[in-house]
């Protein structure tokens, strides 16, 4: 028997009402089930999870260990700076990057030191990012950090770092540097969370602009710290921190880092991390640069460069000189001379848009040659640099580091050249040894010199302007070889000016005052004050932003007028052409600088003497007045700057007219037709000559005419005053005779009083008659000299008819009218209490002069 499995069977209760709540039951279980799961997770805002991420970031920052790093990505960093890092192909820190960014992570201030191109703007820019990002920092917090950079250049290409791995935040940074539009920058400067800018600008705004405020900044980084803590930035930097916030973090970076105690004090540092990645290394300078030094007279050192730069022709060169007048001049001459390389100029007292043209042209070019001052000597990163050539001797080994640092930059190689004057050699050398600089000494071969001298000679004979110029050169190098404090290194007494001056074109060396200042006993004091200040000039000279409100603007001013005197001038034009750029002079200083040294300035050939150099002239053979001499040539250039008019003087006669003019003006003989035909067609000497000779005639007779017109106009006044005076003792004579005649008949008197009416003067009777009321006889024959002989002829015939009144009654129109009512009065005779015989003799006498 098989038994089938019972299937369980369901039994359905027939109890409906039982069996709708055992549904219902089901139901809701099942309906709460659902809406269990269904129910959204809520979702975190955005800065939420920001704020969770930056907490994890936070939390490893202990944990950091330099050895660890070998990526970027081995630092707690935010994904936003990660990505833009590797976008720029910067993968792996560098060893400052290493070591420094930990340290600025954990918020403690660091001191890093360097070589030069081994990437220490990274090793501040991310900390600075990341600081910022850290405390979630936004548009309406205003500014988080502050890097100050000692020169605009350096600013600006910190800025376009910035731009590159910054650019996936949200801040807004800045550049605050001199040469913009301050206002322009005002409305701006407070929304900016970063700003990278040059000392002196950023006080013009802490002082200035009133929504300005630094209150809440979070980090401070000098970039080339020794710089700008040293002298020439002091009083700036002071002002600037005496601002800032003390809770705030500071980096200092530079190649040549200070580590004296007191400059670092002046910032308040809290227990800095000093990090001194190369401070074992064998060298102070890369590894990749080959360094080299020639020993070269100084009027050999134009004709040197020159040679060096038409056997380097492919190559991207940068030469430093010891001042901006140097490069002005070098820079011009040697476009002229066309070496078969682009020549390109960089210096502080350029406009700002030609500063920032020189920069990004030699940053893109393949080949060049940049001429500039020291404000190209720290930081700047040009690209594939060959070679360094430092033209003059540099201040002292670190400015020779910082220098030579624009070749070889991260892991590429590079040369450097110094070339040193025999009487710096030792000392130089010695310094640079002591600094751990490895540096051979080379020759040069004389059989490779070219010389320019010639050149030189025949551009300064063509151009005054590039003669100044090269005067200004000569003093200026003169002058910072003076102010130097190296006295071992460098010594002006060396200095074969006359050598030097032909090397540069001159003919005769300009006489620098301060050398014979020197050589007397007691100038060592001044020579202190003069070091003393040279921390200012440079700021001035070099425009490293010490004072830019000011100087600034006048280096606009003097830009602008030399931009206009070139448009004006050919010669100039041709030049502009020719450079390709160009290069600003501040004439204000070049001006200050003849004030101070004073230049005698010989024009050999004649031919550009101008007035200021004839008083120069003279003044060299009467030493005793030329101090006083010399400052009215400065009181007469200034003048002219300024565009000041000199007053003029004019004379007119009684009748109105020009008689004189002073500076009296000749006027040209010839039609204006010939002057604009001569001008087509060159000067004719021998007819300028003619027609200036027919001038001079012309100008001598007229100006004979004038003279005896004034002789005799004074003739006549003379006889007026003789004959008033004489007809006054007449009068007086006829008074007593009538006061006599009075007393017996009284009725006469009467009558007359009766009559007493106007014009007093002719109404009064005979006896009151004044002479005086008569026409001034010039007037009346300057007014007539223009009628007709017709006319003259009939007013003779009336004054015959004693009708002379006529011309009283010409410039007196009223009275006149009055006499034409009045005939007795007119037909009345003039009784002038003379004689006949008397007034015949006076109207012949007036009548004589009308004629
Ligand atoms: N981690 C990196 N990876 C690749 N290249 C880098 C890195 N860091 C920096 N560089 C490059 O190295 C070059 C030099 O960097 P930087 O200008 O920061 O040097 P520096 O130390 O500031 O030099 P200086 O002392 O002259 O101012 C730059 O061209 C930069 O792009």
């Amino acid at each position: 028997m098989s038994t089938k499995p019972q299937r369980k069977v369901k039994h359905v209760s027939n109890d409906p009402v039982g069996n709708f709540e055992k549904w219902k039951k089901k139901y809701n279980r099942t309906k709460k089930r659902v809406k269990q799961v269904r129910q959204p997770t809520k979702k975190k805002r955005v800065w939420e999870t920001e704020q969770d991420g930056i907490k994890k970031l936070v939390a490893k920052y202990a944990q950091i260990n330099p050895k660890d790093a070998v990526n970027f990505s081995d630092f707690p960093l935010s994904k936003k700076t990660l990505k833009a890092l590797v976008e720029a192909q910067y993968r792996q820190p560098t060893e400052i990057q290493r070591q420094t960014i930990g340290f600025a992570l954990q918020g403690k201030d660091v001191l890093g030191a360097a070589k030069t191109g081994s990437g220490k703007t990274l090793a501040f820019l991310i900390p600075v990012l990341e600081c910022l990002y850290r405390n979630q920092w936004t548009a309406l917090d205003g500014l988080g950090a502050l890097i100050i950079s000692p020169t605009r250049e350096l600013a600006y290409q910190t800025f376009q770092v910035l731009r590159k791995v910054g650019k996936n935040h949200e801040f807004s940074a800045g550049l605050i540097i001199g040469g913009k539009d301050l206002k322009d920058e005002a409305e701006k400067i407070h929304r900016t969370n970063i700003i990278i800018c040059t000392p002196g600008r950023l006080l013009q705004h802490m002082d200035q602009t009133s929504a300005f405020h630094v209150s809440d900044l979070l980090m401070l980084v000098l970039d080339e710290a020794d710089r700008i803590l040293d002298l020439g930035f002091s009083e700036t930097l002071n002002a600037i921190v005496e601002h800032l916030p003390t809770q705030r973090q500071t980096l200092l970076f530079s190649a040549t880092q200070t580590k004296s105690v007191k400059d670092l004090a002046r910032l308040s540092l809290n227990e800095p991390e000093y990090v001194w990645v190369h401070e074992q290394a064998k060298f102070s300078t890369p590894a990749t640069l080959e360094q080299s030094y020639v020993v070269c007279e100084l009027h050999q050192k134009v004709d040197m460069l020159f040679s060096f730069l038409r056997s380097h022709i492919h190559k991207k060169i940068i030469v430093f000189f010891a001042c901006c007048k140097e490069v002005q001049y070098l820079f011009r001459v040697f476009c002229r001379l066309r070496p078969g390389i682009s020549v390109l100029a960089l210096h502080g007292k350029q406009q700002q848009m030609k500063r920032v043209e020189a920069y990004n042209d030699f940053v893109g070019k393949k080949s060049a040659v940049l001429f500039a001052t020291d404000i190209a000597a720290r930081g700047l990163d040009f690209p594939a640099v060959n070679w360094v050539l430092q033209f003059d001797c540099p201040e002292d080994a670190n400015t020779y580091i910082h220098r030579v640092g624009r070749t070889a930059r991260y892991q590429q190689g590079g040369e450097a050249l110094l070339v040193l004057l025999p009487s710096e050699e030792n000392a130089m050398v010695a310094a640079l040894q002591e600094r751990r600089v490895p540096i051979n000494k080379i020759q040069i071969n004389p059989e490779k010199l070219v010389s320019v001298q010639q050149k030189l000679e025949a551009f300064l004979a063509q151009e005054k302007e590039q003669k100044e110029r090269a005067q200004r050169c000569f003093i200026s190098y003169l002058r910072s070889i003076f102010l130097m404090k190296n006295k071992q290194v460098f010594d002006v007494t060396q200095i074969k000016l006359s050598e030097y001056a032909a090397s540069l074109g001159l003919a005769v060396a300009p006489r620098v005052r301060f050398l014979s200042k020197a050589q007397k006993p007691g100038h060592k004091e001044q020579e202190d004050e003069d070091h003393g200040k040279r921390g200012e000039e440079d700021e001035e000279e070099e425009d490293e932003d010490g004072d830019e409100g000011e100087s600034d603007k006048k280096a606009e001013r003097s830009s602008e007028e030399e931009e206009n005197s070139e448009t004006e001038d050919p010669a100039a034009k041709l030049k502009g052409l020719l450079c390709n750029s160009d290069d600003d002079d501040n004439d204000e200083d070049d001006l200050k600088d003849l004030d101070l040294l004073t230049v005698k300035r010989k024009d050999v050939f004649n031919v550009n003497m101008s007035q200021d150099e004839e008083d120069d002239d003279s003044e060299s053979e009467k030493p005793k007045g030329r101090q006083v001499r010399a400052s009215k040539v400065k009181e007469a250039k200034r003048v002219r700057k300024k565009n000041f008019k000199v007053n003029t003087k004019i004379v007119f006669t009684d009748g109105g007219e020009v008689v004189q003019q002073w500076p009296v003006i000749q006027r040209p003989v010839v039609s204006d037709n010939q002057e604009e035909q001569e001008e087509e067609s060159g000067i004719n000497f021998e007819k300028a000559k003619e027609r200036l000779r027919l001038e001079d005639q012309e100008y001598d007779k007229n100006e004979y005419r004038r003279r005896i017109h004034e002789k005799h106009r004074e003739k006549r006044l003379k006889d007026k005053a003789a004959r008033r005076e004489a007809y006054k003792q007449q009068k007086e004579e006829k008074e007593k005779r009538k006061k006599q005649e009075a007393e017996g008949d009284d009725e006469e008197d009467d009558d007359d009083e009766s009559d007493g009416d106007e014009p007093v003067a002719y109404l009064a009777g005979a006896d009151d008659f004044d002479i005086s009321a008569l026409p001034d006889p010039d007037k009346y024959r300057d007014s007539d000299s223009e009628g007709s002989d017709h006319e003259r002829g009939s007013r003779k015939r009336r004054a015959s008819d004693s009708e002379d009144e006529e011309p009283v009654m010409k410039n007196k129109g009223k009275k006149r009218s009055k006499l034409e009512v009045e005939p007795d009065i007119e037909s009345n005779p003039l009784d002038t209490g003379l004689s006949l015989g008397e007034d015949e003799e006076l109207v012949l006498h007036l009548l004589g002069q009308r004629s």
